[in-house]
């Protein structure tokens, strides 16, 4: 020890000095102002700042060996000595109470030498505070016996340590429940490894880590402590903690995913239902791919066709933008158009989720029956009722082949709408009238039927072309039945195909056709029923612009029914042609989506009609072949034009809702 003279100033200041520390021996002035059971407080308290690395490494391993049985060991309990070095770590240099002893200064320790892990008594030499040979003396046994805790007393070996002149009233309140007694001293103590006990040395660490510990057999071998730039090299490290036992029980979640039913191990449930949750709504749109088309022929093996716009649908397939309506222009032959060719990411063909049956009528759209309006003629609405009503199979999402988007606006903003209860009184009526527009035998009326189905409703279907047949007065006697009859069966679907047959064309003006818009949209306006609440109107046209403003504006929806894309070609030429008992090989069926672009789905009914009827088949003798399809093709072509296409797309831009 260097002594200098700094040292002789007044202990108080002292934490603030910079000393010197080469050796443990304090000065004399030291020696003449410390009580001898401070003695070992000052040595500490010399050691402060600079130290030798041989120093800072002895301290280091006294820390970590001691920190280490606090925190590995599951019997060790902190002693009383280390909640009180624990408060003075803190900064609160001492007991709150005035020490009752005999020494009238608080009793400086070593502040290593004060923190747990290190029993009293031990061969250590250092135990806590409590188990300092001055204070252990000095503490009143019965303090802890009759403090707030209610806690038992301590054990024989335990009582010096938990003097209970250390437990201030709160320490019992952030306990909560009493102290339990100190287990059996055999339990305490687990065999300690060699060279780790009290009787052996006790810094004895191996330089490359312990063996294995008896009460860690099953356990690897910890790691190699780091190699620290606090230590000079050839010094040991300080031993790591060891690892925790094997047999400590999980973690109560891991313990109840492991336990719910259908967990998957490494799955968690959180991840399952993220999973859910990322698909949402949409997941009724991912198709599950079929192996064969339906045996019964009721449903069409649909796919999706791809144009999702980021709601969860996927993706597009590739080069399905080629296909896009509007860009077969510049009177490019469509057949020599460039097309992906039909490949293995659109078959086999992907069924359309399918739904569960169509949900019972419910909310608004579900009115009960009502007696017939006054003003129809009875007999035209048994007429109506008997030629009009269509009793035909239902027709489920997954029957209509692509249209994904589509599909999915028409649930979203008219299926859902319609069969929710609304929200409260005088909340905004669902629509009771869509428009489908587009090319012809592009599935309108197939859409019309399938949303008859999805809202369980009577489904009644009129034609344009039909109704002005007869004449002006007796088309809107019809009319006006038909509305009748949809409004005495709620809930009701009334298809009105051909709408633009009921409206004037601009030659014709005022004449025979046109004299049904008025009682067309008297109706629409609720004038004959229709504006009750358990009847949707479904008009379609293929001459969206044939509509005057008037007409338009009682279509509440407007949306673009597009021809198929390759996929959805693909699949409803597979099922047309199963029909037919065709069976086309992979290679085949590609080659003919990619001939038939720009077809209907109607066209594409025609095209197999037409290669049935060059064969020579109409008693099925052979099955259709692709040389008959191909001679086909040389005969049956897409009949709306690039033009056509584009008029659609800008019809919609303006009036339609998109999708
Ligand atoms: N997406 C499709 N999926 C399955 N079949 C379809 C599809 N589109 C059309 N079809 C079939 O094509 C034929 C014509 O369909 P639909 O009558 O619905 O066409 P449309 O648009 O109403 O034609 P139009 O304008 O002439 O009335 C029907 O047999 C129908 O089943
Ligand atoms: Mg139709």
């Amino acid at each position: 020890m260097h002594w200098t003279p700094e040292h002789a100033q007044p202990l108080n200041q002292w934490p603030e000095q910079h000393l010197d520390v080469s050796s443990t021996t304090p000065s004399p002035a030291h020696k003449l102002e410390l009580p001898p059971g401070g003695r070992q407080r000052c040595h500490y308290a010399w050691a402060h700042d600079d130290i030798s690395a041989l120093t800072a490494s002895n301290l280091l391993k006294r820390y970590a060996e001691k920190y280490s049985g606090v925190l590995d060991s599951p019997y060790e309990r902190p002693t009383l000595g280390g909640y009180g070095d624990a408060a003075f770590l803190n900064g609160a240099k001492g007991d709150p109470e005035p020490w009752p002893g005999p020494e009238p200064h608080y009793p400086l320790t070593s502040l290593h030498e004060g923190l747990p892990g290190t029993k009293s008594g031990s061969g250590g030499g250092s135990g806590g505070l409590g188990g300092s040979p001055v204070l252990a003396g000095n503490l009143p046994e019965p303090l802890y016996a009759g403090n707030a805790c209610g806690a038992p007393p301590s054990a024989p070996e335990y009582a010096a340590g938990y003097g209970g002149g250390y437990l201030a009233p709160g320490y019992c309140a952030q306990t909560g429940t009493a102290m339990p007694p100190p287990p059996p001293a055999a339990l305490l103590q687990p065999p300690p490894p060699p060279g780790y006990g009290p009787s052996g040395p006790l810094y004895n660490y191996p330089a490359g880590g312990y063996a294995a510990q008896p009460g860690y057999g099953a356990l690897p071998p910890p790691p190699a402590p780091p190699p620290t730039p606090y230590l000079p090299s050839g010094l040991a490290a300080p031993t790591p903690l060891p690892a925790p036992a094997p047999s400590r029980p999980a973690p109560t979640s891991y313990s109840f995913q492991a336990a719910a039913p259908g967990a998957e191990a490494g799955v968690s449930l959180k991840r399952k239902a993220a999973d859910e949750g990322a698909e949402g709504r949409y997941r009724k749109y991912v198709y599950e791919p079929t192996k064969a088309p339906a045996a019964d022929g009721a449903s069409y093996p649909a796919a999706d066709n791809g144009e999702c716009r980021g709601n969860g649908f996927r993706a597009k397939p590739r080069g399905a933008a080629e296909e896009a309506p509007g860009k077969y222009a510049d009177g490019v032959s469509l057949k020599v158009l460039g097309f992906p060719v039909y490949g293995p990411q659109l078959e086999p063909f992907e069924k359309f989720a399918e739904r569960a049956p169509a949900p019972a009528p419910r909310g608004s759209f579900a009115l009960p029956s009502e007696e017939p309006p006054k003003g129809v003629d009875p007999g035209a609405l048994e007429l109506v009722t008997s030629k009009v009503l269509d009793c035909g199979p239902p027709v489920q999402w997954a029957d209509v082949a692509g249209q994904g988007p589509l599909k999915a606006a028409l649930e979203e903003e008219l299926v859902w709408p319609l069969l929710r209860p609304p929200a409260y009184p005088g909340s905004p009526r669902p629509p009771r009238t869509v428009l489908l527009f587009g090319p012809r035998g592009a599935g309108k009326a197939l859409l019309g039927r399938c949303l008859a189905t999805q809202l369980g409703a009577t489904l009644l279907r009129l034609r344009g072309a039909t109704l002005a047949a007869p004449g002006a007065a007796e088309g809107a006697r019809l009319l006006q039945a038909a509305f009748a009859a949809a409004r005495c069966r709620p809930p009701a679907v009334l298809l009105i195909s051909e709408l633009d047959a009921l409206l004037p064309t601009r030659e014709d003006g005022a004449a025979a056709t046109g004299a049904l818009q008025a009682p067309l949209l008297a109706c629409l306006d609720g004038g004959c029923g229709a504006g009750s609440d358990g009847v949707l109107v479904v008009g379609t046209t293929s001459r969206p612009a044939a509509l005057d403003e008037a007409t338009r504006r009682r279509f509440a929806l407007r949306f673009y029914v597009a021809l198929p894309d390759s996929a959805a070609r693909g699949q409803i030429l597979q099922r047309v042609l199963a029909q037919q008992g065709c069976v086309l090989s992979e290679q085949e069926l590609a080659a003919l989506v990619q001939g038939t672009q720009g077809f209907s789905g109607g066209e594409l009914g025609q095209l197999c009609q037409q290669a049935a009827a060059g064969a020579g088949l109409p008693g099925l003798q052979r099955p259709l072949s692709y040389k008959d399809l191909e001679a086909a093709l040389a005969k049956v072509g897409p009949r709306v034009s690039p033009k056509d296409l584009d008029s659609y797309v800008e019809w919609d831009k303006m009036y339609g809702f998109g999708h």
